[in-house]
């Protein structure tokens, strides 16, 4: 991969330059095609990355989960302000030089405090800023981002309002030169600017930030997709970029409808959205609700609504687990057998996830199972053009996982269907041997895939001795999955 820009931690094969229709400034692929699964851009080293509050217990503040992947570390605090924790002395080291050792004593004085998630990452620029740690290149793209400061003042006063105290307690806590204003329009830039910063496998842990990496523009129909590995950031093309091909990825959430969409777009990011699939969308009724008044709403809008609404809250509710299985079975069931919702419909597909990441956690093995394959098998393939979408790779993955569990425990599970399965594991084993053969093409970052070759790699332990292994046992796979598709519609119809 070519290095075509000024910036150490950044290998591209995009350049910037200003894009049509008022988007602003955007990348570009620059001379040749760039295939499906490779990368438009990688960043090794982030401007800044922070966790949320309620990750810094759980996830390393040096590694950001890498380490956790690889070998499952016990993590231990900094015994100076025991805000964050990391997995070993390498990742504290890192993470003492990268900002850290300016932050320390800060967090120590705040302490049992534990300042917002926007107001530490901010911190964090303001302090290396003064140790003269960022390039001037580096700083110089920084300042030239977009902020909307003009549109988050008149059309989010609140907003506004957090930005400016947040600024002034940064000046505070750091003693900067630096003015108000300018800490107030680097909060700005950083708001409209970062990622959702995730592990490999997608769970939200902080906000991630790099100006290259900001410079690309959203599209609902992406060619590119954003990924994390760690500190790395990987965009890889979801389908063939063709030279000079503006890059886009997505802000938000694509699989939501149109008017939801759009009302993210604009509220977080300040844009109407004048892409293709908005304006195909918009055109065809069936995609419009739900509306925002609530008197003109119809019972299946005013359903719709709630179950957002349910979906907004379920990190928070997520400890009442049985709670939470029942309120997300009850909705799934309310709106497709009174409002006939298709599976594939959101809100049905985000409550779906929601309901498997609770099931999980209630270790309920048969319902995460079962749950799983109604997603890979009949959800996924029609949200989802390509099953090289890393999201499409994790629930294939999950359903891997889940057929071995359900393996384990199939004794209890007897009679819940009256198709019964054979050998799970073989599900697992087929699914994980298809990830790792078209790794190359895939969407996933390199921790996703080390992570499904080893998953792979135990399947196959399990099988070592024996005759005739699941490579030699392509009928026995097949009739596998014809039992399991037959299990899949029989659960559909009983309303999972
Ligand atoms: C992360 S920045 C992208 C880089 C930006 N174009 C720039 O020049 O700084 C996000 C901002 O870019 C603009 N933008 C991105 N995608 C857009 C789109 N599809 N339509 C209109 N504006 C867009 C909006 O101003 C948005 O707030």
């Amino acid at each position: 991969m070519s290095l075509d820009n000024t910036f150490p931690s950044v290998h591209t094969r995009a350049t910037s330059g200003l894009a049509p229709g008022g988007l602003g400034r955007g990348l570009f692929a620059s001379t040749s095609t760039i295939h499906t699964g490779e990368d438009v851009l990688h960043v090794t080293s982030p401007f800044v990355a922070v966790l949320e509050t309620d990750r810094l217990e759980d996830t390393c503040s040096g590694c950001f989960g890498k380490g956790l992947l690889r070998h499952c570390a016990l993590l231990k605090g900094c015994s100076g302000c025991k805000v964050v924790k990391y997995c070993n002395t390498t990742c504290q080291k890192a993470d003492w030089k990268f900002a850290h050792a300016q932050e320390c004593s800060i967090f120590q004085s705040l302490r049992p405090r534990i300042l917002p998630i926007n107001a530490r990452a901010l911190l964090r620029i303001v302090v290396r800023c003064a140790r003269q740690k960022y390039a001037a290149e580096e700083l110089d793209l920084f300042s030239r981002l977009e902020t909307h400061v003009r549109e988050i003042r008149d059309q989010n006063p609140a907003q506004w309002e957090r930005i400016v105290l947040t600024s002034k307690a940064v000046k505070t806590y750091s003693g900067t030169d630096l003015t108000e204003e300018l800490i107030s329009a680097f909060g700005a830039r950083l708001e409209l600017n970062s990622f959702n910063f995730t592990t490999a496998i997608y769970d939200r842990i902080g906000l991630y930030f790099h100006p290259y990496a900001a410079l690309v523009n959203h599209d609902c129909d992406y060619n590119a997709i954003v990924g994390f590995d760690g500190e790395e950031l990987f965009i890889k093309a979801i389908r063939p970029i063709q030279p000079g091909e503006q890059i886009f990825i997505s802000y938000i959430d694509t699989t939501n409808p149109v008017k939801l969409r759009r009302k993210e777009l604009h509220e977080r990011y300040y844009f109407n959205c004048q892409c293709s699939k908005c304006k195909h969308d918009l055109s065809n009724p069936q995609n419009t609700p739900p509306t925002t008044q609530a008197q003109d709403l119809s019972a299946e809008e005013a359903a719709e609504q709630k179950a957002f609404a349910i979906l907004d809250k379920i990190p928070e509710s997520s400890l009442d687990l049985s709670a939470g299985v029942e309120v997300l079975q009850s909705t799934m069931q309310s709106l497709r057998q009174t409002y006939s919702l298709p599976i594939t419909r959101q809100p049905l597909v985000s409550l779906r996830d929601g309901l498997i990441v609770v099931l999980q956690a209630t270790q309920n093995t048969d319902f995460v199972f079962i749950q799983c394959a109604i997603r890979y098998l009949r959800v996924d393939p029609i949200v989802y053009k390509t099953d090289l979408h890393p999201i499409r790779q994790l629930h294939a993955y999950m359903l891997a996982k889940a057929a071995v569990e359900f393996q384990h425990g199939m004794k209890e599970s007897l009679g819940l269907w009256s198709v019964e399965l054979g050998e799970p594991m073989l599900i697992a084993w087929s699914i994980a041997n298809r990830l790792v053969e078209t790794e190359d093409q895939a969407c996933t970052v390199p921790g996703f895939q080390r992570m499904v070759r080893w998953f792979l790699g135990a399947v196959n332990e399990h099988y070592k001795g024996v005759k005739k292994g699941p490579k030699k046992r392509e009928d026995d796979i097949r009739r596998e999955w014809e039992r399991l598709e037959l299990m899949v519609d029989m659960a559909i119809k009983d309303g999972y």
